[in-house]
């Protein structure tokens, strides 16, 4: 609200008929009253929005964009100065030979905290930046953070939208590789919020790759695509060659837009770029969205579980994958990320474009998934099995994973029994046992 007083005084009191002043007196009589009238008037407004924003709930999911991205900017928090830039630039810094240098964008969402954590133990130097949203319980990502602090790594709080911020970032820091997990995920939330997904998954990909290309040296970024973009292919198991122009979920087609915009971004820039097709991941400190992890809590509240089943009672069933696995993929795509070649914002010469599935290669159908842990949690679970619902869902998932295990020697080693149970074995020690856990 940055009107000035000269401003008003150039507006005429009727629109279209500018009047004399009668007298300076009365003149300057209505330049007060008029500014104690805005000010007033200013105060009210902005009284109204901290009031409308302030008494919003902060642990369910937003509802709605305006709402959504409006707390989002407020919840900006302050960075620069040497201080800032000296934390930044001691938890970047490599510390062992031939190390990278890596910013992981949304590092204390699940994947996140995993990789980063590995970067670290291997002598990299890790930056995190991750806006903290309210999409699941924000304790859960502060706990990450914490987590991640003691093993000596800085998480910038900040939006991947945030250009400003961006751009800061390479300044103090010559990032090697841009580890880019920050994302809104989640299948089915995405009819209830649309407009997050574009925010996130285009417009802040957009946004982080306009960064990179200008930045000297350019990074090699590493990003998270999905196994939802295979949508409607019936073709098993999916392969990279497969088609994905038949997206089931608005969070499918981001993520394919986003591979999209990797090769436009390769294209004209030389930027290497490398997107990981995620099969349905899960583990310790893993995201309580996902059916994996609300099964638990509800079987062991005694709450009746949903259990998706197709037509003609037929199987649902995902190739669930460990997180460990994953983060041996991510930092095996890392690993094998060559340079990008452009500098100044120009391509020098053709750079590396890849898309790897990481999946576990061995499906499972959902009601076995809750048979293991109705075992593991010594409880019996209340089937409530129904129809898919028209939501996005697809009812199959099973990744041909032979190129990464080509390119990176990928190879998952962790089936979904004993994953599960590292998992439940986590998920007691964080929330307990007891029937009365709130998140
Ligand atoms: O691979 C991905 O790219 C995606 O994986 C994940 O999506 P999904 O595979 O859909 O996982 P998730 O929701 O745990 O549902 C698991 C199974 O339970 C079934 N399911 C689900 C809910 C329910 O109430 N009942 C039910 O049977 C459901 O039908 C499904 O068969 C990530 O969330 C997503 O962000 C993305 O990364």
């Amino acid at each position: 609200m940055k009107l000035s007083s000269s401003h008003m005084d150039n507006i005429p009191s009727t629109p279209g008929k500018f009047k004399m002043d009668k007298s300076p007196y009365i003149h300057r009589f209505r330049h007060y009253s008029s500014l104690a009238k805005l000010t007033f008037w200013s105060f009210v407004f902005l009284g109204l929005i901290v009031v409308f924003f302030f008494k919003s709930p902060s642990t369910s999911p937003p509802n709605s964009m305006p709402s959504d991205l409006s707390r989002r900017s407020l919840k900006t928090s302050s960075w620069g100065g040497p201080a800032w830039e000296k934390r930044v630039r001691s938890s970047a810094r490599i510390r062992s030979q031939n190390g990278l240098s890596v910013l992981v964008t949304g590092a204390a969402g699940f994947v996140g905290t995993h990789v980063s954590a590995a970067l670290k133990r291997r002598g990299d130097g890790v930056l995190g930046l991750d806006n903290f949203n309210n999409y699941y319980d924000p304790t859960l990502k502060r706990a990450r953070q914490a987590l991640l602090e003691r093993s000596g790594i800085y998480i910038v709080e900040g939006d991947i939208n945030d250009i400003a911020l961006l751009q800061k970032l390479f300044e103090v820091n010559p990032f090697t590789h841009v580890m880019h997990l920050a994302a809104q995920a989640g299948v089915r939330y995405a009819m209830e919020n649309p407009n997050s997904y574009v925010h996130s998954n285009i417009a802040g990909l957009v946004n982080l790759l306009e960064v990179c290309k200008n930045a000297n040296p350019q990074p090699a970024i590493v990003w998270a695509s999905s196994s939802s973009v295979y949508g409607l292919n019936s073709k098993v198991p999916f392969s990279e060659k497969d088609r994905t122009d038949q997206p089931a979920s608005l969070y499918a087609a981001t993520k394919k837009a986003g591979e999209e915009i990797a090769h436009t971004y390769n294209h004209i820039y030389g930027l290497s770029l490398t997107g990981l097709r995620f099969f349905t991941v899960y583990g310790p400190w893993g995201r309580p969205d996902m059916a994996y992890f609300f099964f638990t809590r509800d079987i062991l509240k005694g709450k009746s579980i949903p259990i998706f089943e197709a037509s003609n009672h037929g199987t649902v069933a995902r190739d669930f994958t460990y997180i460990d696995d994953i983060v041996k993929g991510c930092l095996g795509a890392l690993d094998t990320a060559e340079k990008s070649t452009g500098s100044g914002g120009k391509k020098k010469g053709p750079a590396q474009l890849r898309v790897f599935n990481l999946g576990n290669t061995s499906p499972v159908p959902v009601s076995d998934l809750v048979s293991i842990l109705e075992k593991l949690l010594k409880v019996k679970a209340k089937r409530m099995v129904m129809k898919l619902p028209r939501n996005g869902d697809v009812q199959f998932t099973h990744a041909n994973i032979s190129f990464a295990e080509r390119e990176f020697g990928y190879k998952p080693t962790t089936d979904l029994q004993t994953g599960l149970k590292k998992f439940v074995r986590w998920y007691v020690s964080y929330y307990g046992s007891g029937k009365k856990n709130s998140h």
